[in-house]
């Protein structure tokens, strides 16, 4: 294991932003920590870093105990949201501060600083200032920056956070590939569930200063621990008394006999490019459903049909038993 969390606890004031925390983070991966707003993610990656320290528990990085060493001491590089680059210094001397300032030999600096070009491709950049950067460039550049002077484990909060979509989904592409490149040990923050089950291979799912379920994307998708971890994995909708996704809602003609069928009328269609979402209302409750086109169409449904609705057979294992309160609006995912 390259990074081990025992039992972290950490306090701002009152608050309790990290709750008896204990994860190990396995070496050469690309873990995500993946929660909603305010649930502790970059405490943790910050106490990992040695740039907050916890009230008591312990973090070991490679076999060595950090948990009162000073950033600097941890071997970690990090990149933030919002990068803060020399502004004067050209992309290559960007690069180069780390080993500039171990005082590499200038050989072995120019060289290393090529690769690193290279890996991230900013090669025709190098003598450009920071300024004169797209903001996804500027990332690009950070990381390389992060993994010049070798770090154990590289940190990244929320890196692509501040750049549009597009780009975002470029760069995640990008991460997955630098990564199986490089294999440095790599924990990143996100509150993106798409972007953590695209791109890591193991998530730690953080909310209220606690971890809900650590696992693979499909461990987690498949088999969430709790009605928490299904919501925020995806859209959810309530059949009886389970949560299931709306496409394990199989839609069935109204006269047959399926067994664990519930009859309903059909209430609303709305088609989303290739999938068609549809409502069922059954009893007081509104249930969502998603067909591929041709499933809809074979199975000719109308505003008005009556059918039948059940999860279907083959998925029980990917639902959850809904927890308390109310129903549920038709699909709701956190944000
Ligand atoms: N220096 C601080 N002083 C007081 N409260 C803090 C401090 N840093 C974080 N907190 C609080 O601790 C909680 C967890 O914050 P944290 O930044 O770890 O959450 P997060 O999961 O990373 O959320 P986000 O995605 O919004 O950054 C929040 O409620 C935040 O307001």
């Amino acid at each position: 294991m390259s990074i081990e969390i025992a039992n972290v606890t950490k306090r701002f004031g009152e608050f309790v932003a990290l709750d008896d925390v204990s994860v190990s983070i396995p070496s050469g991966q690309l873990t995500a920590l993946l929660g909603p707003s305010g649930g502790g993610k970059s405490t943790l990656l910050r106490i990992i870093a040695g740039l907050e320290q916890a009230d008591s528990g312990r973090v070991q990085i490679e076999g060595l105990d950090a948990t009162n060493l000073p950033p600097q001491r941890r071997n970690v590089g990090f990149v933030f949201q919002h990068y803060a680059a020399f502004k004067h210094l050209s992309v290559r001397r960007n690069v180069a501060f780390g080993l500039e300032i171990r005082r590499r030999p200038k050989a072995e600096i120019r060289s290393r600083v090529d690769d690193l070009l290279a890996l991230v491709h900013l090669e025709q950049f190098a003598d450009r200032l920071p300024s004169q950067l797209s903001g996804g460039q500027r990332q690009r550049m950070a990381l390389a920056r992060a993994l010049a002077v070798q770090p154990t484990v590289l940190l990244l909060d929320e890196p692509f956070g501040a750049l549009d979509a597009k780009v975002r989904k470029e760069l995640r592409d990008w991460l997955r590939r630098l990564h199986d490149e490089v294999h440095v040990t790599t924990v990143f923050v996100t509150h993106d569930q798409e972007e953590a089950l695209e791109v890591a291979d193991e998530i730690v799912v953080i909310n209220d200063g606690r971890i809900e379920q650590i696992g693979s994307p499909d461990e987690l998708y498949d088999r969430p621990a709790n009605d928490f971890v299904m919501r925020f994995l995806g859209p959810v909708t309530q059949l009886g008394d389970r949560l299931v996704r709306p496409h394990d809602v199989q839609i069935l003609p109204a006269d047959g006999h399926e067994p664990g069928a519930t009859t309903g009328r059909i209430t609303r269609i709305t088609r989303v490019g290739f999938e068609i979402r549809i409502e069922i209302t059954a009893d007081d409750q509104v249930i969502a459903a998603t067909l591929t086109r041709n499933e809809f169409l074979a199975l000719h449904l109308q505003l008005d049909t009556t059918v039948r609705v059940r999860i279907a057979p083959e998925i029980q294992a990917g639902t959850v038993a809904v927890d308390s309160g109310p129903n549920l609006p038709a699909t709701t995912a956190v944000t």
